[in-house]
């Protein structure tokens, strides 16, 4: 089963660049860029992915810091996004839709930031020739207003000269900082123009949230942990999937065991789902991995998971054209275990 789903061409819809990067990564960066080799760093890094049993959101987003210290120049950055890149093609992921937030500090404004991450993804199409990437700029809900329209601009700016690189933008950053509606000027904005939006909706319990969230509307919903049966029927009636990402859900405490996982309904009641990593490297896990769990899990079949990437397929932001040809990646891999 591992070498089905491994070898299967995957499609990787919600990803943090800087959640995404594992610790052997973390460890050539620190090499590579900053010449650290140190073992304090290995064992940093060694903390990094261990959660302890009562782990919850606060304390994964407490890691982040520290990749975000390592990707703070411009060549660390430039160099984390090529790593992230590498780690989902040697997962056989064909298309991953990228997300982060642009920020600015000493060494590049948000400009800068996006610039580099665009210009890496541009120059990673020769190494990496077998996976399609996109970009999803992300509000931070944590920071002020006036930075998610700061953003807004950049990902319109980017969007002129790069439309078929920047394809939507992402609210996400910690679900109890910040109020939904002050970003829907911005967010709304965003889609006027043109950009698909993906929302972390329902991460935590806060009903009237989710009620704006669901009205406001979205292209695609992450983690939908809280949503209600209600709900569910909602988006199901919308065609809007759920971003289901297991490990994350159970690492970060939000959901209390994968049996339990929102997932198994969605599945029971036909609703459109994808199965997504969230922070692949924070969480020590890969798209692989998530779907051997699901498997695990739910006892999906193997024809059940080719139907879920042709889900995820359909559910991307790529266009008609790059969704055919992933769909037909797909079927060629089918072919090939039939003839095996
Ligand atoms: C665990 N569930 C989650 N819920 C909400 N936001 C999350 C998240 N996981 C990651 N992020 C958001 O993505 C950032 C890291 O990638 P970038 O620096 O943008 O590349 C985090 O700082 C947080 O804002
Ligand atoms: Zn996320």
């Amino acid at each position: 089963m591992w070498k089905f789903l491994k070898e299967m061409p995957k499609v990787e819809l919600h990803a943090h660049l800087n959640g995404s990067l594992n610790t052997n990564s973390l460890q050539d960066l620190a090499e590579k860029v900053y010449g650290n080799t140190s073992e304090e760093f290995s064992h940093l890094c060694a903390r990094f992915v261990n959660f302890e049993k009562d782990s919850n959101l606060d304390k994964c987003f407490e890691k982040f810091a520290f990749v975000h210290e390592l990707t703070s120049t411009a060549a660390g950055l430039q160099y984390a996004t090529e790593l992230v890149i590498r780690d989902f093609a040697n997962d056989n992921i064909q298309y991953l839709e990228l997300r982060t937030t642009p920020k600015a500090n000493k060494n590049y404004l948000r400009r800068d930031y996006l610039r580099i991450v665009l210009d890496t993804i541009k120059r990673s199409r020769k190494k990496y020739p077998n996976i399609l990437v996109k970009l999803l700029p992300s509000i931070n809900r944590s920071e002020p207003v006036a930075v998610a329209e700061e953003t807004v601009a950049l990902a319109l700016e980017f969007a002129k000269t790069d439309p078929d690189l920047v394809v939507g933008i992402d609210l996400s950053g910690i679900p109890t900082k910040g109020k939904f509606t002050d970003f829907c000027g911005a967010l709304d904005l965003a889609r006027r123009e043109g950009l698909k939006l993906v929302i972390h909706c329902a991460e935590i319990d806060n009903p009237p949230e989710i009620k704006e969230m669901l009205s406001f509307g979205m292209s695609r919903c992450g983690h939908g942990t809280y949503l209600t049966e209600e709900d569910f029927a909602q988006m199901k009636a919308a065609n809007i999937p759920i971003e289901c990402c297991l490990t994350s859900n159970v690492k970060s405490g939000s959901v209390s065991s994968f049996e339990e996982h929102h997932l198994k309904r969605l599945m029971e009641s036909d609703a459109p789902r994808v199965v997504c990593t969230d922070d692949s490297g924070v969480f020590d896990t890969s798209l692989t991995n998530e779907f051997l769990l699901v498997v695990e899990t739910f006892n999906v079949t193997r024809d059940q998971c080719i139907d879920l990437t042709l889900e995820a397929v359909k559910h991307s932001f790529a266009s008609e054209q790059e969704r055919q040809q992933m769909a037909l990646k797909v079927e060629h891999y089918v072919n090939s275990l039939q003839t095996d």
